[in-house]
C-alpha cells in the first residue's frame, strides 16, 4: 500500500446508547478509490459524515495527509473541511437547481476567488489578482465541464438537466475545489446501467488525475469495477479489509451479506455477483 491519504484510527461514533460506528480503524492510501460497504445500517453514512465534518467523533483520529501536511479532521470545524481538500457529493443531490450549470461550478469556487481578493475590494475595484483568480475559475470550470460531458448544458439551469447528468455536475462542482480526497455518497444511486458505467469511468478519470476517492456505494458492480480497495463493516464494526478479489472471497464478508442477523440485508449475490 502507498502512503496513505487518510487514516481513521479507532474511531467510535455513539447516537445515545446506540455505537454506530465501534473503534473503526483503516487506511486509504494516495491515488486509490477505496470503498466503504456495508449492510444496511452498517455505519457506512456515519463514517463518511466524520471523515467529511457533519459528525464529531465520539473517539478517534482522522488524520488527512494534504496538501498541507497531517490535519486532524475529527478536530476540524466542519466548514474548514473542505478547505483542507476534502469534497464531497451528497446521496440526495445538492445542486443550485435555478442556477446554470457554469454558474454552479463558479459558486463551488468562491472561497478561492475571496482568498484572491484578501477578502477586500479588490473583486469590485478589478484588481489583477482577482481577476487571474476569476480566468483560472472559468479555466477550471471548462476542464470539468469536458471531462463530465457537461459542456453543451453549461448554460442550462442545473434543475433542468436529466438526473445522471446533475450526478455528474456534483462531481465536478466538487473537484472545482481541487480537492485532495474526493467523498462520494452513493453517487450510483437511481442511475441505469450505461450511467453506473460512465460514472465509473469519470472516477477512474478522477482518481488517474491524483485525486484520491473514498466512496460508500450499494451498487457491488461498480464497487468491485472500480475500487483499490474496500472496507467493510457490519454493525459498525469492521469486518474486513482488502483488495476487490479478497473481499468477495472472505467468508465474514459472505456472512454478513447473506444476513445471519435479523437485518434486513443486500443479499448475498451482491457481492458474488461482481466479478
Ligand atoms: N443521527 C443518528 N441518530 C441516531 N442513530 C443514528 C443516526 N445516524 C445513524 N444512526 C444509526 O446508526 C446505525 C448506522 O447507521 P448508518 O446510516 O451509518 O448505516 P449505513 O451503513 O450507512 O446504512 P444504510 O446502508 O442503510 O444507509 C444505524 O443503526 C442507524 O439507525
Amino acid at each position: 500500500m502507498s502512503a496513505p491519504i487518510l487514516q481513521v484510527r479507532e474511531l467510535v461514533m455513539r447516537f445515545g446508547g446506540l455505537t454506530a460506528v465501534n473503534h473503526v480503524s483503516f487506511e486509504a492510501a494516495r491515488g486509490d478509490i477505496t470503498a466503504v460497504i456495508g449492510p444496511n445500517g452498517a455505519g457506512k453514512t456515519t463514517v463518511f459524515n466524520l471523515i467529511t465534518g457533519f459528525y464529531t467523533p465520539s473517539a478517534g483520529e482522522i488524520i488527512l495527509h494534504g496538501r498541507e501536511g497531517e490535519r486532524g479532521l475529527h478536530a476540524t470545524p466542519g466548514h474548514r473541511i473542505a478547505r483542507a481538500g476534502v469534497a464531497r457529493t451528497f446521496q440526495n443531490i445538492r445542486l443550485f437547481g435555478g442556477m446554470t450549470v457554469l454558474e454552479n461550478l463558479l459558486v463551488a469556487q468562491h472561497n478561492r476567488l475571496q482568498a484572491a481578493t484578501g477578502f477586500g475590494v479588490a473583486a469590485i475595484l478589478g484588481l489583477g489578482g482577482y481577476r487571474a483568480a476569476e480566468r483560472a475559475a472559468i479555466e477550471r470550470a471548462k476542464h470539468w465541464l469536458e471531462a463530465t460531458r457537461l459542456m453543451d448544458r453549461a448554460d442550462d439551469p442545473a434543475g433542468a438537466l436529466p438526473y445522471g447528468a446533475q450526478r455528474r455536475l456534483e462531481i465536478a462542482r466538487a473537484m472545482c475545489t481541487d480537492p485532495v480526497l474526493l467523498c462520494l455518497d452513493e453517487p450510483a444511486a437511481g442511475l441505469n446501467p450505461r450511467e453506473s458505467e460512465e460514472l465509473a469511468a469519470l472516477i477512474r478519470l478522477i482518481r488517474d488525475g491524483g485525486c484520491s476517492i473514498l466512496l460508500i456505494e450499494h451498487d457491488m458492480g461498480v464497487v468491485m469495477n472500480i475500487s483499490d480497495h474496500i472496507v467493510v463493516l457490519d454493525h459498525g464494526k469492521k469486518i474486513a479489509d482488502g483488495t476487490p478479489g479478497q473481499i468477495r472471497e472472505d467468508e465474514a464478508v459472505i456472512a454478513a451479506y447473506l444476513g445471519t442477523g435479523d437485518e434486513d440485508e443486500e443479499p448475498a449475490p451482491a457481492v458474488a455477483g461482481a466479478a
